[in-house]
């Protein structure tokens, strides 16, 4: 069993909750809101930090204090915190911090595609304007959103450019649980992906996934959603155009056998800016 302390017992820390609640794998030991964990808290094997910004740096003094490996799904915060040798977890015993500004793998894939995007942007032989969009319900407090600043800084990385030059609005609306949106736009063409939470239970899940896959690491430090997302995006984007390659050979007996043809088209994944797992802390 899977023990876990929750951080924060907001929207998103209720929904964890529920879920674990009804998973046999895991069990909520404790769930504290703005007091934090109290010295005397039961030791748990995961903490799930879902509070705020201002919280987050108080939390990695105490996950490094107590040696409790941590799941960030807090936005907003610096994540200079976590340097090496920073004030965050650099000068702590052996913990693993995970980051996830967004649980859904789906975020992950469209991250992913926002590289590539860019990648296009970058080849295009017209002017192409690059921008993301976050909109969310009207509690939220930072803006932009943890995943619009993800999906930027990837549309940047694939075109190769500051993520001050991708747009970013943020619209904060009524019960909006989670809407994003990357964009490319020339004078010819506007490529828009779209990204919409429907429930909470999308990221209270991928928060619980986050904590097992955590739990089962054994190296020390600080990992992202990415690295977990790794293993079920790896191929994907690989996919067939399903079109008739044009490198077609014909055989004695007339069937066609083909290499398939191949695009210079930057890959989104490892080799191209993936977020990878920073190592020990010394
Ligand atoms: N990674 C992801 O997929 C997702 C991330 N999030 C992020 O999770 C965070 C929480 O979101 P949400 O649940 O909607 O927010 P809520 O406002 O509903 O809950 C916030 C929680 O944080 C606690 N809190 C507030 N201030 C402090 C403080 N100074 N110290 C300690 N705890 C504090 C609150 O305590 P109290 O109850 O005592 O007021 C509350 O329990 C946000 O940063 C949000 O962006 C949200 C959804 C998905
Ligand atoms: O605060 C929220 O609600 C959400 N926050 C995350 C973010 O800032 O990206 C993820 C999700 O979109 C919901």
């Amino acid at each position: 069993m899977l023990t876990l302390g929750l951080l924060g017992t907001g929207r998103l820390g209720t929904a964890i909750r529920a879920l674990a609640d009804g998973a046999d794998d895991v069990q909520v030991v404790w769930a504290v809101g703005r007091g934090g964990p109290p010295e005397d808290e039961q030791a748990v094997d995961i903490a799930i930090d879902v509070s705020t910004a201002a919280a987050v740096p108080g939390h990695l003094r105490w996950a490094r204090a107590t040696g409790t490996h941590l799941v960030i799904g807090t936005t907003g915060w610096d994540p200079a915190l976590l340097d090496r040798g920073g004030p965050g977890i650099g000068a702590g015993p052996g913990i693993r911090v995970l980051t996830a500004p967004n649980f859904s793998l789906g975020v992950a894939l469209l991250r992913r595609l926002a590289v590539a995007l860019g990648g296009y942007a970058a080849r295009a032989d017209v002017p192409v304007d690059l921008a993301v969009t976050d909109t969310h319900h009207r509690n939220k407090v930072d803006a932009p959103s943890g995943t619009a600043l993800a999906l930027r800084e990837g549309l940047a990385l694939g075109s190769e450019r500051r993520p001050e030059d991708v747009q970013v609005t943020s619209l904060r609306l009524g019960e909006v649980i989670g809407d994003h949106e990357v964009i490319a736009a020339s004078p010819l063409e506007t490529l828009t992906l779209r990204h919409t939470a429907h429930s909470r239970d999308l990221f209270a899940a991928g928060a619980l996934t986050a904590a097992r896959w955590l739990a089962g690491r054994t190296e020390p430090g600080v990992y992202t959603l990415d690295d977990l997302a790794e293993d079920h995006l790896r191929d994907l984007l690989d996919v067939s155009t399903g079109a008739v390659p044009t490198n077609v050979a014909s055989t004695s007996d007339g069937d066609a056998t083909a290499t398939p043809a191949t695009t210079d088209i930057p890959r989104a994944g490892a080799s191209a800016g993936r977020p990878t797992h920073a190592g020990a802390p010394a």
